[in-house]
């Protein structure tokens, strides 16, 4: 059994359908890169794992039927979001917003288990305990995103959703946090979903790729097969953030 196992999951806004019958399974233990261009549907599947958008169709964590249950509640069930834009509170202190994400725990810890937690997202992030007492506000680009990343560790998830956690980062802050997932995944026990348009990138620390085209999944497969896929592939991520220079001489060869 996957530890998430989606099913002809819809989603809208308004009457507007923007996920048609998406069907995905991710494993336990993975960290699965779900690729697309602007507008292609990645924000909005983790909105709709999070029951956070009008959703229907299956989607089951861990074997529990996620619908009809709350944000709040799937929260509680083991899945923390990091969304894109970050969602920490930029007036409160960093260690403020670090407590904060320890609300959704999955189960009640004691003030202890939260500082242990704390002192073990600091040794991962040094940089936070370094200014825990600075507004959120303050902290640049890659200091924010690793923020969000940690405030949502605190809540002890057992899948992590994270919404394009290089967006306005610069290539090398980028690459730092990224070579991070795979520690956090080993020793927080993790299993990571990460939204990206860098494809590139998140197919050095991915096992597997999904890739979204206008609210489908048109193709799924372990990450090292999208390097010698299709040029239509390249097409669907567009060539900056995809690098395929293979495929990008084949097209050229067609045309
Ligand atoms: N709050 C909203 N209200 C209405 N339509 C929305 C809303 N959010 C997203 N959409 C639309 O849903 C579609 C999918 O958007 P979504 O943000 O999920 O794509 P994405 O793949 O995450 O893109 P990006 O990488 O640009 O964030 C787009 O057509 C978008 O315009």
């Amino acid at each position: 059994m996957s530890l998430l196992e989606i099913q002809n999951l819809r989603a809208r806004y308004g009457r507007v359908e923007v996920l048609h019958g998406v069907d995905l399974n991710v494993e336990e233990g993975s960290i699965v890169a779900l690729l697309g261009a602007n507008g292609a549907g990645k924000s909005t599947l983790l909105r709709a794992i999070c029951r956070a958008v009008d959703t229907s169709g299956s989607c089951r964590f861990d074997g529990v039927d996620l619908s009809g249950r709350s944000t709040a509640a799937i929260a509680h069930l083991g899945i923390g979001h990091v969304p894109e834009g970050r969602g920490t509170f930029a007036d409160f202190t960093v260690e403020e917003n670090l407590r904060l994400g320890a609300v959704s725990r999955t189960r009640a810890r004691s003030r202890r288990e939260t500082d242990a937690d704390l002192e073990l997202v600091y040794e991962t992030f040094p940089v936070l305990r370094e200014f825990r007492r600075r507004q959120a506000g303050a902290l640049s680009g890659g200091q924010a995103q690793m923020l969000a990343v940690a405030r949502a560790l605190l809540g002890r998830p057992r899948l992590l959703l994270v919404d394009e956690p290089s967006l306005g980062l610069a290539p090398l802050t980028a690459r730092d946090l990224f070579d991070r997932f795979t520690g956090l995944r080993d020793e927080w026990a993790l299993t990571v979903l990460l939204a990206e348009q860098n494809a590139k990138l998140s197919l050095t620390i991915a096992d597997r790729a999904v890739l979204l085209s206008r609210g489908r999944v048109v193709h799924d497969g372990p990450s090292g097969d999208l390097a010698t896929v299709d040029a239509v592939h390249a097409d669907y991520l567009g060539a900056s953030e995809f690098d395929l220079s293979h495929a990008d001489a084949r097209t050229k060869e067609t045309r």
